[in-house]
């Protein structure tokens, strides 16, 4: 396994030198490099054995930072006994040919073009100028100092007159892992540092490092079995035709299972009809009995490593418990797209039951507390005649007594009279109290029959209304039963088209490439559109060259169908996905016009707002809450626009990439956003000016974090949107950059090369991803991961004269095309987890 990744790097490295186009100046200049190395190691061997040591202990050590230091402090110590060497015409290097006299052929070299994104080509006019530049630099003083006492002013003016030079940049991969940009000065090699300062480039280097290019992919080795240890990732299963075959789990391409063809003496991948035989499947199967699909199952398990417990932890954070239960039939033929519909189908008329019953509940709701409060008034009125009854019957029990004092109060008997007797009481007065109290009865029977009567009607209204309470709220229940029912189901169907959504989209690819022409009015053009939009034809010297991208848009097409491309990833976004969304292209391609576009043509930054705020609004059980960042990376610096004028820094862990100390903004509405872009805009605009460029010298990065929480479910999902504003490529050779510009162009290469790199690892499934080669890379690493999605815009101008700088970006997209992140994954987690911590 060793002595073949040794062949796989050596091959690597013949590789990028026969791809940049170099190579002999290479090859004659590692001899010339290789003779002083000789001769240098002869002389200093002491120092040599202390340069090697420190090296080793800067591969040893986590903390880079002492070790750079300690490097630069060699590396000037060398540079100086190189220019010490050269002043002394005595030294045996002296009778080198100096960087001056370096043959034609070999300078004529230097000016061969490369084209692909990590070289850069820079024809210097006037070497005053490139001279002025350096003097800047301090460290470039030696180099300048060297020219004039080798050969004399006089004849390094003269140079500048007759020769056009071409400075070449190139990418150096140095074993500690940084990567260089490096071009050539004057026949010298010069590197850019991480201060932002031109260095010459240490010939030790040469064997500490190496030349790199995108695109060198690795190759699958062939090996036996009796090559592998023994160990858990062996292992066997029965596959029909072919007995027990011998099965192990390799590292190259994150774990791909092959078998072992005794036959054929090579490993062979497994069919997926036979890989559904693993143990493994079969153990994720009784594990989750609700997932029926095998053949999900298997991708799965080849996306997690053959972790089968990863993968049913996965499924249950997406699914829930769901999956512990045997899954009904309807469930099982989830493959279909008019399955998928009829989900949606079905999801809405549920979403209108589960509102017509809500409604319901509250006008059952209502009507209850109505009757409750007319059966408190029946209660008033019954409670009022009861006491006016006792005040009656009071009464009438007076009146009674009253009248019985009366008639036992009559007047003694008198003596008859002979003559005339006289009754003892009035007889009209008399007569008149029995009529009062004949008619006193009647009244009180009457009242007495009335009151009974009202009460007993009273009673029978309570009665009823008691009923239908009681009727009520059994209906309340069976209606809060049948809503928990419905809601029940809904959030299991929005789980189900939540993951059918994103097995489309992972179908369609979680990285998509979309090429856009920028509009001009110029007739001829160096671009041709396929009809069905999904190809591009680069018309160079008559050749055409086709290439092929997800969608293709012309140069009449509009803000809108652009924007339009976008709406799945900004919707996965919402969902809990970390999305991304990036221009690229060489300067003046209409990267910034596609991304933040103009006021009366807004472009994808700005049409996202309304977009992410509409299917918010949209969702009305998840409160959603966004917060906004925005900053640039200037020469591998990141300058915060929120608050101007604070540098930040980096910190990753683990997977995690975090900048402390960036201004984050809480936003809630289309406005708040606006304003909040308006002022990062602003801050860049300043430096700018004050930089004094028209184009954009620096990365863009505007960051949404979204966070929901679903009351139904209980969920809390975490989204990001990334939107990014690459700073444009350019061949240096036409803007004729100098000074701080050069060092800029440097910055802008190296990150974009760093870029690249991470595409082409991406590409070819390596292991190891060089996100930490750039502060860009490293900030998108989140957003770049195999649980990411990502949409690449390749801005390209159509005019004749750019046509080298339009195939090279075609290419750097269309190998973007060919990446595949692994399966995209939701961050979500139980919203009461977060409160129990709070
Ligand atoms: N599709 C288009 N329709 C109309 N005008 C466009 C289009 N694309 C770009 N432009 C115009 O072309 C000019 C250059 O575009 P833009 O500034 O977006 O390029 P860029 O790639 O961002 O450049 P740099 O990298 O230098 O910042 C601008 O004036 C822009 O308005």
């Amino acid at each position: 396994m060793g002595s073949g990744a040794s062949v796989n790097t050596d091959q690597e490295r013949g590789g990028v030198r026969e791809n940049r186009g170099d190579a002999k100046q290479d090859e004659s200049r590692v001899e010339t490099s290789e003779a002083r190395e000789e001769e240098r190691k002869r002389q200093t061997p002491e120092r040599m054995k202390e340069v090697k040591e420190v090296k080793e202990e800067e591969e040893e050590e986590e903390g880079m930072e002492e070790v750079k230091r300690q490097d630069e402090a060699r590396v000037e110590e060398v540079k100086g006994e190189t220019a010490e060497e050269q002043r002394n015409p005595q030294t045996p290097q002296s009778t080198r040919p100096g960087p001056r006299s370096s043959s034609p052929a070999a300078h004529s070299d230097d000016t061969v073009k490369a084209e692909s994104p990590d070289c850069h080509v820079l024809d210097v006019q006037s070497l005053k100028s490139q001279e002025t530049n350096l003097k800047t630099s301090d460290d470039c003083e030696d180099l300048e100092t060297e020219e004039k006492t080798s050969e004399g002013p006089q004849a390094a003016a003269q140079d500048i007159e007759n020769e056009e030079l071409s400075l070449v940049f190139e990418s150096f991969l140095h074993n500690n892992g940084m990567l260089y940009s490096c071009f050539n000065h004057h026949g010298n090699r010069v590197y850019v540092d991480e201060t932002q300062k031109l260095q010459s480039f240490p010939q030790e280097w040469h064997s500490q490092g190496h030349f790199i290019s995108p695109g060198s992919e690795g190759f699958l080795q062939q090996r036996s079995s009796s090559d592998l240890r023994d160990d858990d990732r062996s292992s066997s299963t029965h596959l029909q035709g072919r007995g027990t075959v011998t099965t192990y789990w390799f590292e190259e391409r994150v774990n791909v299972c092959r078998f072992w063809d005794p036959q054929a003496g090579i490993w062979l991948l497994l069919p997926l009809q036979w890989e559904l035989n693993l143990d493994f499947v079969q153990k994720v199967m009784a594990a989750l009995p609700g997932l029926v699909d095998q053949k999900e199952i298997a991708a799965a398990l080849r996306l997690c490593n053959y972790d089968s417990e990863e993968v049913v932890s996965v499924y249950l954070t997406l699914f829930g418990e769901i999956l512990l239960q045997p899954a009904p039939k309807d469930f099982t033929d989830l493959s279909s797209f008019g399955a998928l519909l009829e989900r949606d189908r079905v999801i809405e008329t549920l979403r209108r039951d589960l509102q017509t019953k809500e409604k319901e509940v509250e006008a059952l709701i209502q009507r209850n507390s109505y009757l409750k409060k007319e059966a408190r008034y029946h209660g008033d009125v019954i409670q009022h005649l009861n006491h006016r009854l006792a005040e009656l019957e009071a009464d009438q029990q007076g009146a009674q007594q009253r009248i019985r004092s009366l008639l036992s109060h009559r007047a003694p008997a008198i003596p008859a009279l002979k003559a005339s007797p006289k009754p003892a009481v009035d007889p009209v007065l008399m007569k008149q109290v029995c009529t009062l109290t004949r008619e006193l009865k009647v009244w009180t029977m009457q009242l007495r029959s009335t009151v009974l009567q009202t009460m007993k009607d009273l009673r029978n209204q309570l009665q009823e209304v008691r009923e239908a309470a009681e009727s009520r709220s059994q209906q309340e229940e069976l209606a809060l039963g049948q809503v928990q029912e419905l809601r029940a189901l809904y959030q299991r169907e929005a789980t189900e088209r939540k993951s059918l959504y994103n097995k489309v989209m992972e179908l369609q690819g979680n990285i998509r490439v979309f090429c856009r022409c920028r509009w001009t009015s110029r007739s001829e053009r160096c671009l041709e559109e396929s009809p069905d939009q999904q190809e591009v034809a680069v018309i160079q010297k008559g050749n055409r060259k086709k290439l092929q991208f997800d969608k293709v848009y012309g140069c009449s097409s509009t803000q809108e169908e652009v924007f339009a491309g976008t709406l799945p990833v900004i919707r996965s976004c919402v969902d809990g996905y970390n999305v991304c969304i990036l221009a690229y292209g060489q300067t003046g391609s209409g990267k910034t016009y596609t991304m933040m576009g103009t006021k009366e043509q807004p472009g994808v930054n700005i049409r996202s707002i309304p977009e992410l705020l509409r299917i918010c609004a949209e969702r009305e059980k998840v409160s959603y809450t966004l917060k906004m960042s925005m900053l640039e990376i200037y020469n591998e610096t990141l300058n915060d626009l929120l608050t101007p004028g604070s540098s930040l820094d980096l910190r990753v862990q683990g997977k995690s990439v975090s900048v402390p100390g960036l201004t984050q903004v809480q936003v809630q509405t289309e406005a708040d956003i606006l304003s909040t872009m308006e002022t990062g805009e602003k801050n860049r605009k300043i430096a700018a000016t004050q930089m004094n460029t028209q184009s954009s010298r620096s990365h863009l990065v505007v960051a949404l974090e979204v966070e929901g929480s679903d009351a139904v479910s209980g969920l809390t999902s975490r989204g990001a949107l990334t939107l990014c504003d690459l700073a444009g490529s350019e061949r240096i050779s036409k803007t004729e950059a100098t000074g701080q510009r050069l060092v800029e162009a440097a910055a802008i290469n190296r990150s974009l090369t760093a870029l690249g790199q991470v595409f082409s690892a991406l590409k070819c499934n390596s292991l190891h991803v060089p996100f930490r080669n750039s502060k860009l890379t490293r900030l998108l690493q989140p957003a770049l991961s195999g649980d990411a999605k990502c949409c690449v815009f390749v801005n390209v101008s159509p005019d004749v004269e750019d046509v080298t700088e339009t195939l090279s970006s075609l290419q750097f997209g269309s190998s973007v095309r060919q990446v595949s992140l692994g399966k995209a994954s939701q961050n979500i987690t139980p919203t009461r987890t977060k409160n129990q911590k709070n």
